[in-house]
Parts: C-alpha cells; sequence; structure tokens
C-alpha cells in the first residue's frame, strides 16, 4: 500500500467509517506499509443525511403532454424529429407511457432536491433583475444552481415573451451533453425534447426545443445562418471565467446584436401601432389578436436578453463590458467543501496523488474521487499505479469496498467518458481521473472528493512559426476553486490540493483568455464572415495580440479566404460554413478540383476522431502497431487512415465490425462518429453546391495528397542533405514523431496534421510528398524559391 501525505489544518475529520486514526507518517516515506485496519463504513447516504423530505403536494408540469400538442400542432408525428445543426433531419424515437410515466416520477423526485439550491432562495430577484435589464451578471457559488435552474426558471416566466426560448452555453461539450440530460431528466422529458442540446457533429434538439444547452462553439456556426440568433429570445453565457475564444466572440457579439434588435423591435412596434391606428379607423381586429398564439416562424420580434453566469468572475470587468450591467450576488452554497492543502510541497504529484487516493478510501466514507491530472499521459500511469496496488488491498482487507478507476479526457470517446457519470457498481468507490475537462460545469454524481494536482495543460500558439505546444503549467486560483467546487454537489465534500496554502496564493487569480493564446485563424475568418469587416475594431473584452491577427490574416490570404486587402472572398465564405478548421475547409474545397472530394471527405472525417480511433495506450502500444500493419500506405499516415476505414466499410454486420475494431486495436465508437461526421460533411458539401461529392479518385494517392497541400501548404517541410527536414518557409528544423508510419523512413518532403513542441519539434500526422508537387500546388507562397 502507499503511503501517506501530510496535509495541513484542519486535520481531515474523523468519520463513522474511519479506522482509528494514525500519525500521518512523512510524505516521502518510500516503503508500502500496511493499511489500518478497515470498518466497514455504513452504506452511502445513510450515515448523517438529511432526514427524507415531508411529502406534500407538488405542482408538476406536465410538460410531455405540451410538447405532444406543440408537435401535433407542427404537424410532428408520435415521434418528434431533429433538426441537426446542418439541416439534417433525424427522427427520435418516442418514449412509450412506461417511459414518461417514469420520467415523471423521477421529475417529481428531484423536485424537493432543486428546491434546496441556494439558488432557488434568489429565483424572483433573478427574474426580476433579467425582466427589467437588457444584460445582467449572476455570481454564485459552483454547485448552487446556476446552470441547471436559472434557465429553467426563464422558460417557465414570460421573459421577454411569453413562451421563451433559451440557449445556454458551455465552453466544453461533455457539459453540454450531460447537462442536457440533468435537466431533461428535471423536466420530466426526453432529451431533445423541451431541452436539448448541439454541439458539433450532434445535435439533439427539436421543433418543441425551447431551452438548448450549447457549446459556445455551436452556437457561433449559428449565427452564420442567423445573424441576429433570432432563434432565441434569451442568451445565457456560462461559464464566463474560462474565457474561451470562442465565449469571447459571443460577448462582443452580442453587444451588437442586443443593439439591433431592440432597434428592430422598436422599428416593429412603431409599425404595429400605425397600422393598429388604421384598421381601428376601418373597424377591424388586428391579426395577432384574432389568431390567437403565433407559430414559431411567425412570432413577434423580442428583444435578446443576455445572462452571464459564473461562480469566479471578476463581476466589475464583465459588468463594465456590458455597459455596467447589474451584478446579481445569491448568496450561499448548499454543501461545504472542506480545502486540505499539502503541509509539503510534493515533489511527484503523481506519486502524491496515488497516497491520497488510498488515503482517502481507507479513512473516509463511500464516496467517489475526482482526481485532476494535467493529460492523458498522466492518467494512464496512476490508473495503473492505482490497479498495481489493488491486489495487496484485497488480500490484506477482504472486507474493504472495490476501486474501480476511470478516465475521463477530452480525446477518450463519448461513450467512454460517459461511464465516468454512471453510478458506482455496489460495493465499490469510484475513483475518476480527469483532466481540466470535468472543471467548470459538471456534476459527476457520487463526487465526495477531489483531488488536485494544480496543473493542466495548455494550448500555446506561436504565431510566426505556426506551432501549437501543449504546455504544463500551474493552473489559476479560478481553476483551482471550480476545481474544488466538484465535490461537495450532493453532500459535503472535502478538496485535497496536492500543494501548499502559500503555493495557492502566489497562483494567478484568473486564467489568461484563450484568445491571446491560441491560433486566431478560425475567429478571424469566422468574424468577417459574418459581417464584422475590420476586424481590428471589434469589441474583443481582451484583445487578442495584433501580430496574432496579422498572421491570421496572412495565412487566410494564403488560403485564398480573404483577398489581398484582408476582405472575405466567396470562397472565404464557403469556408466558414464548413464545420471545419479553416486549413481543411480550404482541403475540402481543394478536393473538388482534385477529383476526389470522396476520399477528403471520409479523410477530414477521420481526422476529427483521430485522437479516440487508433487506441493506443502504453500497454498495448506494441501489439496495437503489429496488428495495424496491415494498413500501412507508402505514402504514409493520411492514406493509411482512408485504409482503415475501406477495410472497415467492407465488412458486414455490426457484430463482425466490432471484432474487427478489436482485433485491430481501433475504437468501433469513434469509427461510428466519423461515419456520422461524413453523413453531416456530405450534407453541408452538397448545401454549399461544391460539387459532386461522390466523385473519387479510386486507389490513386497523388490527388489526395495534392488536395490537402491546397489547405496545409504551410505544413510542409523539405527534406535537408543530412537527411533532417526544415519548414518550408521558416526553415526551422522539424522531426517525424515517433507515432508516424513515417518515422525513421526518408522522404523528399513531408506534409503534417500538426507540429507539436516536446523534447523536439515533431510533426504528427505525417505523408511524404514531392517538393514540386508542392510548387504547383501552392505557387503563390513558393514561386521558385523551393531549394
Ligand atoms: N448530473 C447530475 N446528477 C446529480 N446531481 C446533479 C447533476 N447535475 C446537477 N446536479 C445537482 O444540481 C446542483 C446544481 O448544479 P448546477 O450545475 O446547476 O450548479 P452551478 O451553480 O451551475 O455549478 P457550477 O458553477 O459548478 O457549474 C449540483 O450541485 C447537484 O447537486
Amino acid at each position: 500500500m502507499p503511503s501517506r501525505i501530510k496535509f495541513g489544518s484542519p486535520e481531515p475529520a474523523e468519520t463513522p467509517a474511519a479506522p482509528p486514526k494514525p500519525a500521518f507518517p512523512a510524505p516521502a516515506a518510500a516503503s508500502p506499509h500496511k493499511l489500518d485496519s478497515l470498518k466497514r463504513p455504513p452504506p452511502n447516504g445513510t450515515a448523517g443525511s438529511p432526514a427524507p423530505p415531508k411529502k406534500r403536494k407538488l405542482v408538476v408540469f406536465d410538460e410531455e403532454a405540451e410538447q405532444e400538442a406543440k408537435e401535433r400542432a407542427n404537424g410532428a408525428g408520435e415521434a418528434s424529429p431533429q433538426v441537426n445543426g446542418n439541416g439534417g433531419v433525424k427522427r427520435r424515437a418516442a418514449w412509450g407511457p412506461e417511459q414518461k410515466r417514469k420520467a415523471k416520477e423521477e421529475a417529481q423526485r428531484l423536485r424537493p432536491e432543486r428546491e434546496k439550491l441556494p439558488v432557488f432562495q434568489g429565483k424572483d430577484a433573478i427574474l426580476k433583475g433579467i425582466a427589467d435589464n437588457d444584460t445582467v451578471i449572476v455570481l454564485a457559488e459552483t454547485g448552487s444552481g446556476k446552470t441547471t435552474q436559472i434557465p429553467q426558471y426563464i422558460l417557465r416566466s414570460e421573459i421577454p415573451c411569453a413562451g421563451p426560448r433559451i440557449v445556454c452555453t458551455q465552453p466544453r461539450r461533455v457539459a453540454a451533453i450531460s447537462l442536457a440530460q440533468r435537466v431533461s431528466a428535471e423536466c420530466g422529458t426526453q432529451t431533445g425534447g423541451l431541452v436539448g442540446y448541439t454541439v458539433r457533429f450532434d445535435n439533439k434538439t427539436s421543433r418543441t426545443t425551447r431551452l438548448t444547452y450549447a457549446t459556445d462553439g455551436a452556437l457561433l456556426a449559428e449565427m452564420l445562418g442567423d445573424r441576429d440568433l433570432e432563434a432565441y429570445d434569451v442568451v445565457v453565457l456560462d461559464e464566463a471565467h474560462e474565457r474561451s475564444l470562442r465565449t469571447d466572440m459571443l460577448m462582443g457579439f452580442l453587444k451588437d446584436i442586443q443593439k439591433r434588435r431592440k432597434e428592430k423591435v422598436r422599428a416593429w412596434k412603431a409599425e404595429q401601432a400605425k397600422s393598429k391606428g388604421k384598421a381601428k379607423a376601418n373597424g377591424v381586429v388586428a391579426n395577432g389578436e384574432a389568431d390567437g398564439k403565433k407559430s414559431a416562424e411567425e412570432r413577434d420580434p423580442t428583444e435578446l436578453k443576455i445572462v452571464v453566469m459564473s461562480a469566479t468572475i471578476d463581476a466589475k470587468r464583465f459588468s463594465d463590458f456590458f455597459d455596467r450591467a447589474p451584478v446579481l450576488y445569491v448568496a450561499g452554497r448548499q454543501h461545504k467543501v472542506k480545502i486540505h492543502y499539502a503541509e509539503e510541497p510534493q515533489p511527484d504529484f503523481l506519486d502524491a496523488a496515488l497516497k491520497t487516493v488510498y488515503q482517502i478510501h481507507m479513512r473516509y466514507p463511500p464516496g467517489s474521487i475526482l482526481v485532476f491530472l494535467p493529460g492523458q499521459e498522466e492518467i494512464e500511469g496512476l490508473a495503473a499505479s492505482i490497479k498495481s496496488f489493488l491486489p495487496s488491498l484485497q488480500k490484506e482487507y477482504p472486507d474493504a469496498e472495490e476501486l474501480l478507476v476511470t478516465p475521463l479526457y477530452a480525446k477518450l470517446h463519448a461513450a467512454e467518458q460517459a461511464k465516468a457519470f454512471l453510478p458506482s457498481p455496489p460495493r465499490t468507490r469510484k475513483v475518476i481521473l480527469a483532466t481540466n475537462i470535468a472543471e467548470t460545469s459538471v456534476t459527476i454524481p457520487g463526487v465526495k472528493y477531489v483531488i488536485d494536482c494544480g496543473l493542466a495543460k495548455e494550448k500555446r500558439y506561436h504565431a510566426g512559426t505556426g506551432i501549437d505546444s501543449l504546455v504544463t503549467e500551474s493552473i489559476s486560483q479560478s481553476s483551482a476553486k471550480q476545481r474544488a467546487g466538484r465535490a461537495g454537489r450532493e453532500t459535503d465534500g472535502f478538496c485535497f490540493r496536492l500543494y501548499t496554502e502559500a503555493t495557492y496564493n502566489g497562483l494567478e487569480k484568473r486564467s489568461q483568455p484563450e484568445i491571446q493564446r491560441v491560433s486566431l485563424t478560425f475567429a478571424i475568418l469566422h468574424l468577417l464572415a459574418s459581417g464584422q469587416d475590420d476586424v481590428f475594431k471589434f469589441s474583443f473584452m481582451d484583445p487578442p495580440d495584433v501580430e496574432s491577427i496579422k498572421f491570421a490574416l496572412l495565412t487566410l490570404i494564403g488560403l485564398n479566404a480573404l483577398d489581398k486587402r484582408g476582405k472575405i472572398t466567396p470562397l472565404g465564405r464557403q469556408m466558414a460554413q464548413l464545420p471545419l478548421d479553416p486549413v481543411y475547409a480550404r482541403v475540402l474545397v481543394a478536393s473538388f478540383v482534385e477529383g476526389c472530394p470522396r476520399e477528403i471527405i471520409d479523410l477530414v472525417s477521420l481526422l476529427g476522431s483521430k485522437d479516440q480511433l487508433l487506441i493506443n495506450t502504453s500497454s498495448t502500444r506494441d501489439a496495437a502497431n503489429a496488428a495495424r500493419q496491415k494498413f500501412v500506405h507508402r505514402t504514409g499516415d493520411h492514406m493509411m487512415l482512408l485504409n482503415i476505414l475501406r477495410a472497415y466499410e467492407e465488412l458486414d454486420g455490426k457484430d463482425e465490425r466490432k471484432q474487427w475494431c478489436k482485433d485491430n486495436f481501433i475504437s468501433f465508437k469513434a469509427m461510428s462518429s466519423v461515419l456520422d461526421a461524413r453523413k453531416q460533411l456530405l450534407e453541408r458539401a452538397q448545401r454549399l453546391k461544391l460539387g459532386d461529392p461522390d466523385a473519387s479518385a479510386g486507389d490513386e494517392a497523388e490527388p489526395v495528397l495534392n488536395a490537402l497541400i491546397g489547405g496545409l501548404f504551410a505544413n510542409t517541410a523539405l527534406r535537408q542533405e543530412d537527411g533532417s527536414y526544415r519548414h518550408t518557409m521558416t526553415k526551422q528544423l522539424v522531426a517525424i514523431h515517433p507515432s508516424s508510419t513515417l518515422h525513421g523512413k526518408k522522404a523528399p518532403a513531408i506534409i503534417y496534421d500538426e507540429l507539436v513542441l516536446t523534447t523536439k519539434t515533431y510533426a504528427r500526422g505525417v505523408s511524404s510528398i514531392e517538393p514540386s508537387q508542392i510548387r504547383s500546388k501552392a505557387p503563390s507562397l513558393f514561386g521558385s524559391s523551393l531549394k
């Protein structure tokens, strides 16, 4: 068993489940020592849990019935169609009467819990604040009910109109999906009915959806087709403290949209008054009054309400940005979170995390443990070391609860991520090892303990070289508070910070806005496509670096998305409408010229799930590489991905495909996502009339590589006489990443998906090309200077 580490005062509380309290041994004591005798703790929820709420009569909204009536009115059948973000319509299987009954019961069961949340006390004040102001900032503790409750309060109000339509943004897709599911359960309705979600390549909303949890990126994409966001009456910007690139962009846009919509309503009202006057004079009843309720399409224009929410923002800055919007403070926290700091700095945070997991397991009552770690590598490392101690735990303490380790990181497929949210099996304590994707908004049921290593991997972008590097850095105080806030959501909780209090006090108060540290190519193209002609004048809360803007403009000019004067071209407009990074959007457009759209649509769909597709854990890496040898293509990684998809599609039946995926260390679920993404891209390409998306180059690799160069020409390097590769423009040294099938091989020139900076500058996702191909496909950039 691992030894213990010392946490400073207050000492961990003695609990009914705790064994006799031992003195903490020195933190670095290397030799595993025996665990204290373990008494079985009482089952979850029986010790110290509050008395069950008294039964009382509840007023329950029959939202499902309301929904059905609306669907019938809209001409929909039993199953309501889901309009996906790309205009496609999926059918949602309707619930049967038994499912409806169960959902209603569950909603009733959740109701008293919801009424205990701190925001419930402030409900009237919050609604009044929103009704009286264009924009409000809501500041309330983590877990107080902001994200799940406030949008529901608005839903049942008449702000700013009867039956308001609300969108609540989230910086992360995992949060958007899990919130929509939770709030649907609270409403007793099916996800995608009254409450739904929209994230890239996945949309669960229907005509009856009135509350949508959307990623900030999905809402931005919607703005390209609905410039003033007329589909919504209220936009709730949640987790504003994260300062994600897309939330910052939305804030700038929303200010203008709000003004435009106000003006529209004013003009419309004047028009209405005029025609009413005329009608009265002629003895006719005005249309709206005679027709009763109007359908969604004919709704009267509304002003846009904006609600900005967080637990940890600098409220004054946000208030100033939104023209001194009032700040509503919601007092209180439903459950306490006790913070423990390490008494001494921990030189090895993985070792400290391991010790703390076992320390909690042996001393504290049941409850899942959520451990925050920087990335996948650390998650895999800690999972392995936790598991290595399990046999001795079972041997020495046969009565002890099991430990179940579940990872949670962005590259993990959604179905695997979902496992972290499932309840723990009986007599089992779950240990969720997560990156900062679990930091905000999410409630992982059953989590009572948080272990925070104080670090996160952040993307840093170097304008000028185009290098993205993932750097492990200390988190901010705001992030630390958010992490602690993941405990204590259902009961009181504990947060163990693997750093000292002095270290905490020295952390930055807030995280640096993403807009100041990532590539701006997407942002600039989007601003221009949305009608923002001068990007330097856009209303950013924290303007990005001028050099980064210039670099993005030059890249977009190189892609022909902008003309030489920086004006968006028709091609640029098409690119902005593709749900892809501008570079890959350009590759897709180029594929129609090269005669290989079929292959490129497949390839960009594969690249979208690339990280989840090939299962590469440290323990299975060799076996996986051996199994996948048969897909290797002489030109490298891109054609190999296509080979994998082709082989998969030749198989019949789900079972056969599943087994094949298992044998080849390929994620079946990720493959399903690839096929979904492909379908959506095909629809989008057809809608944009880019050409025949079925045109194919057959087995030929050259057209595919040419199309790749059409967008990725800035991601190319030439082999030098000494065997090294140098970037075509910057002449910087670039090495082929060991994960590439071209690693150790000689290619005259290479094209790659990304550069990452670790011990060297590595190219990942690499294919071999000829210098002449670069010359002919990207002449404007390189001219004859290729050497
Ligand atoms: N999926 C879920 N399962 C169980 N309980 C949940 C779930 N989602 C929310 N809750 C309960 O609702 C409470 C409020 O959650 P909510 O996300 O609305 O809080 P919040 O104030 O937005 O928190 P944060 O600032 O951390 O996002 C949680 O503390 C928890 O008790």
